[in-house]
């Protein structure tokens, strides 16, 4: 039957959108009598045949309600027309019912049959994919994925993005063969694999801890079905009385306590795995403060995603081509690349000379079993850098990166015959690639109880990669051109999976406890601008109830109402809050430094910027009317914004800072930064003037904003220390290898001395030369490391003084 399947999708394309006749006779009938019975809808070939209907009339069926009586049965034939590639041919005969709400893909994405489709549709900057893969068949059998209990709990969780590997109505379509397991027919699953979302946000919530439990904590979040989720803020009135605030947020899935780790595989990553076969980069990431179950949850991850990979490398598609798997481990810490595999061994990234990342010195290892990969992921989980944080004991400070990487290798004959190739086939051609990425706990930067330089470093660096990362799941779903993956190493290393044909997961770990309260909400947020403000996540809040959207979080609320303005300046606090290193400042309405909270404005804060009115004594429903129509007015005037937007592009755009390259301790640069945020606030207090928080705040807006300068300038600072730091050992180097040829000219110089008949004069000359060339270049070793002995007690100073303000 899967042959048949395929014969008569191949029979059936052939006769109707080739042959210029229609295909009327017997070979015909039973051809569409045997495809309409694969999707199911065989009761309707009788009467096609009996009635001798051409196929190519087939799409008309659709308008006419000819024979499909139910929704389902109507879908199944739009589906079954689509892999046809019917509304590709026909043109304006064709109806083409509106796309039954895919968020995320355009109504004929990926269902195009190849000749149609092109390369895999509109990639990102797809300068290299083409280049740098093989172009792979489309016609790939696979074997679906099981079908999750958790997805069985809830169908709608996944149905835009998932539903074609999930759905249980596939079994209909799918055939069992000899050997038992199913297989679907091919167009359809190319075209499945190319249904998956480009992004997709998932949220995680763990169950309370014993810790927690027995400080009988409450647990805070519900989960009302699996795809929005409830905060219960615990507050205080200004009267002392406590009350709750209720926070609610939409997902594409969210995941409760009682989900488990494969069920998250499931949900999340599974469906990606058969497009790296396809040529795709796929990127899964957790984020989350720590302790919340980044790495509880990722580390189970690649392991089932090996499984499944194995799996289909075997199949003989995939085996023929000699198709292999690869797996590297390295981390990010402190903005540089340690190899976990290799003795923690420094990497270097480079560029080759068509823009591909590559990490010089990476140990890439063939994997193909589970047993083995385990065995890795042990090893490298032992090299990594962590240290202990009050809320876990085993916290992550650096971005774990495990690599899972498809290659195909070239027949050892062929490379035989052409040597050029020896290399290729050694290491073959890249095919797809998946990245794990367990990022280090969202509020590392801001560890109050160890704030040395080094932790705060340590935080900048965090900070720095999760706005860059966020920036860039943006760009990359907003199909911009220019993606910032320059923003920090964790995005220039994963600059590939933000270019071509690529696929992103982000997992938000959230705690239940009312502890943890502000970083879930930080987290939730985080997570929420990454969604909401992708073309996929605007589609999927437009259509959420308006009793939803009115109780949303208000920052997430004023997001959905004009998402571009609302974050436009939020970035703005970002870019001076995601810089800010140091110890918490008290001040409730300034930002906190606290780098979950350094991702997410304060609602005062948010307030007193944008003259919005959510008090804490307002749950967000309440306030939300107001809200909105201030919102509103907010966006009528657009144009107030565009200074921020400058600044904005200027702070957060990496790029723009690259270009500049100016010296970070430069004074006309901090003047120009300050003035920038003089004019920022000034904009600030003159545009917002109808809040009332506005005005509460306004008396603290002068110290906010020296405040918000100093932050810059200390970013400003922490970075130029990193740079310098940099400079600083590569000098150091430089000095060792200079140091070492002047000794060995100085040994040449004792051995021609000894000669017989040697001139001392000579030797005195060039001994002299020798010395001076050393002593310039200790002297200027040594002038580098004052500057940056005097760099760090300057840091130091500023960044106490911040403290204790
Ligand atoms: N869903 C869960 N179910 C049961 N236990 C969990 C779950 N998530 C996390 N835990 C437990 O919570 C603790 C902290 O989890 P984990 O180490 O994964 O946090 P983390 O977010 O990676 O922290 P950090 O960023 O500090 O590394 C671990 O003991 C882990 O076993």
């Amino acid at each position: 039957m899967p042959q048949n399947n395929a014969a008569a999708a191949t029979a059936l394309y052939d006769g109707s959108l080739r042959n210029a006749g229609p295909v009327q006779n017997d070979t015909g009938d039973a051809v569409m009598a045997r495809w309409l019975q694969s999707a199911g809808l065989q009761h309707l070939a009788s009467p096609l045949v009996s009635t001798g209907i051409d196929q190519r009339l087939l799409p008309n069926l659709l308008v006419q309600g000819y024979g499909a009586q139910s929704a389902e049965e109507k879908q199944r034939l739009f589906k079954l027309m689509r892999n046809l590639n019917f509304n590709g041919e026909s043109g304006s005969e064709v109806h083409v019912p509106a796309a039954p709400s895919f968020v995320g893909m355009g109504a004929s994405d990926g269902y195009y049959s190849p000749e149609f489709r092109g390369d895999f549709g509109a990639g990102l900057l797809d300068l290299h994919a083409i280049d740098d893969t093989e172009f792979l068949s489309e016609h790939v059998t696979n074997e679906p994925f099981e079908q999750s209990p958790f997805v069985a709990a809830g169908p709608r969780v996944f149905e835009n993005d998932f539903d074609l590997l999930n759905d249980p109505q596939r079994g209909q379509q799918t055939d069992v063969d000899t050997s038992g397991t199913l297989r679907t027919n091919e167009r359809e699953t190319s075209t499945r694999e190319n249904n998956v979302a480009k992004i997709k946000v998932v949220v995680r919530k763990r169950p309370l801890n014993k810790k927690e439990l027995s400080r009988k904590e409450d647990d805070i979040v519900s989960v009302s079905d699996n795809v929005c989720l409830s905060v219960h803020e615990p507050k205080l009135k200004v009267d002392l009385t406590a009350y709750v605030e209720k926070h609610e947020f939409c997902f594409d899935a969210v995941l409760d306590e009682h989900v488990t780790n494969n069920e998250v595989y499931r949900a999340t990553v599974a469906p990606i795995i058969p497009t790296i076969f396809q040529r795709t980069k796929a990127t899964c990431f957790a984020y989350g403060q720590t302790g919340s179950g980044k790495t509880y949850t990722m580390q189970p991850l690649p392991l089932r995603a090996v499984e499944d990979m194995v799996r289909l490398l075997q199949q003989p598609v995939y085996a023929n081509q000699r198709f292999k798997l690869w797996l590297s481990y390295f981390e990010i810490y402190g903005g540089k690349l340690y190899d976990l595999l290799c003795e923690r061994r420094k990497l270097c990234m480079r560029e080759d000379g068509r823009q591909q990342v590559c990490i010089v010195g990476l140990e890439e290892f063939e994997v193909s079993d589970v047993q083995i990969v385990k065995e890795f992921i042990e090893r490298g989980n032992a090299a990594r850098s962590t240290g202990s944080t009050g809320a876990n004991e085993e916290s992550s400070r650096s971005h774990a990166i495990l690599q899972l990487v498809v290659k195909k290798h070239a027949e050892i004959k062929e490379s035989k015959r052409n040597s050029s190739d020896a290399n290729d086939s050694k290491s073959g051609k890249l095919v797809g690639k998946m990245s794990f990425i367990d990022l280090a706990g969202s509020e590392r930067g801001a560890d109050t109880t160890d704030n040395d330089r080094q932790t705060r470093i340590e935080g900048a660096e965090i900070n720095k990669s999760l706005l860059a990362l966020k920036e860039c799941i943006r760009a990359l779903d907003n199909d911009q051109i220019h993606i910032p993956f320059r923003g920090s190493k964790l995005t220039e290393v994963l600059r590939d999976s933000f270019v071509g044909n690529s696929r992103t997961v982000m997992i938000s770990c959230i705690s239940p406890n009312a502890g943890s309260c502000e970083h879930t909400l930080n987290t939730l947020r985080y997570a929420d601008r990454v969604k909401s403000l992708s073309k996929s996540g605007n589609a999927r809040k437009d259509q959420l109830p308006s009793s939803v959207t009115g109780n949303k979080d208000s920052s997430s609320a004023a997001l959905l109402t004009n998402p571009v303005d609302a974050e436009d300046v939020y970035e703005l606090n970002q870019s001076i809050k995601g810089l800010d290193v140091g110890r918490r400042i008290g001040e409730r309405e300034n930002f906190y430094r606290n780098p979950v909270t350094d991702y997410e404005m304060p609602s005062t804060t948010f307030s007193s910027n944008y003259g919005f009115s959510g008090t804490e004594e307002n749950g967000g429903a309440s306030v939300s009317g107001t809200m909105d129509r201030d919102r509103l007015e907010l966006n009528g005037s657009l144009p107030s914004f565009s200074p921020k937007t400058n600044y904005i592009q200027r702070a957060v755009d990496p790029e723009a800072k690259v270009q500049k390259a100016s010296p970070p301790r430069r004074k006309g640069s901090r003047d120009e930064k300050s003035e920038r945020l003089a004019n920022n606030v000034r904009k600030d207090g003159t545009s917002n003037t109808s809040s009332s928080t506005q005005q509460h705040s306004s008396g603290n807006r002068s110290t906010s904003a020296t405040k918000q300068y100093e932050a810059v300038v200390l970013d400003e600072d922490v970075n130029a220390i990193l740079e310098e730091e940099e400079a600083l050992i590569a000098a150091h180097r430089k000095e060792i290898e200079e140091t070492m040829e002047i000794v060995r000219e100085e040994m040449k110089l004792l051995a021609e001395v000894d000669q017989p008949g040697s001139l001392v004069d000579n030797y005195v000359t060039q001994l002299n030369f020798v010395l001076s060339r050393k002593a310039a270049s200790l002297v200027s070793l040594q002038a580098r490391l004052a500057r940056f002995q005097q760099r760090l007690k300057e840091q130091e100073i500023l960044s106490r003084k911040k403290d204790h303000r």
